[in-house]
């Protein structure tokens, strides 16, 4: 990443905005700010899905669902905060199932990117997909979104749902709504 970049824009938004980037509690900021870049972003340079390569066989041909998975991304059209609940369920296919950390790891490296909430959960069910070639994937996110809540709509408390839904869980009824019922059971 470009800190240099960041440094220089930062310093000319708190100047534009009528700040003096001199003073004492500004001074720091835009470094600041590009460090937490690296941090927020850390996503665009990595490949979630190689996560999932560490991967083992055990005779399970159930569902596997982590759910309440805390998560963090960021609009593209704001660069606002958008925060919530990840839930990923996967039915593995001949017994090849990964470790559960490196659920929430694909989560993780897909969020920590400018998203929108809609492609982060696509993101998600498709890489699982293509590295497990499990027997279905279901994701499911909610979230709440700064952009409407601190500016704009102005619609705090407001919650964005969305999913992801592919193999069996997409053609079988059952298998669908018993995810579903395990993710919205508390
Ligand atoms: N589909 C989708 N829309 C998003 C997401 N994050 C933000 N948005 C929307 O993207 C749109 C951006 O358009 P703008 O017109 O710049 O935003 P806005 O000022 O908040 O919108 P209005 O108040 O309706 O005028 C808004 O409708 C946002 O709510 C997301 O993850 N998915
Ligand atoms: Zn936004």
């Amino acid at each position: 990443m470009d800190e240099a970049k960041i440094q220089k824009a930062v310093r000319m938004i708190l100047e534009a905005i009528g700040e003096d980037p001199e003073r004492e509690g500004l001074r720091g900021t835009p470094l600041r700010v590009a460090k937490m870049c690296e941090e927020i972003f850390s996503g665009m340079k990595e490949d979630p899905g190689m996560h999932l390569e560490v991967c083992f066989t055990e005779e399970h041909e159930e569902m596997v669902l982590i759910k309440d998975i805390p998560l963090y991304s960021f609009c593209e059209h704001h660069l606002l905060p958008f925060f919530g609940k990840a839930h990923v369920a996967y039915i593995p296919r001949k017994g090849k199932i990964t470790g559960l950390s490196k659920l929430a790891r694909v989560v993780e490296g897909y969020a920590r990117r400018p998203q929108l909430q809609e492609r982060l959960t696509t993101q998600i069910a498709d890489s699982i997909m293509k590295v497990l070639n499990p027997l279905g994937v279901i994701v499911v996110i909610e979230a709440e979104h700064m952009c409407m809540t601190v500016r704009g709509v102005k619609k705090p408390g407001s919650k964005t749902i969305t999913s992801a839904v592919r193999g069996l869980f997409r053609s079988n009824n059952a298998t669908r709504a018993e995810a579903l019922s395990l993710i919205r059971g508390k």
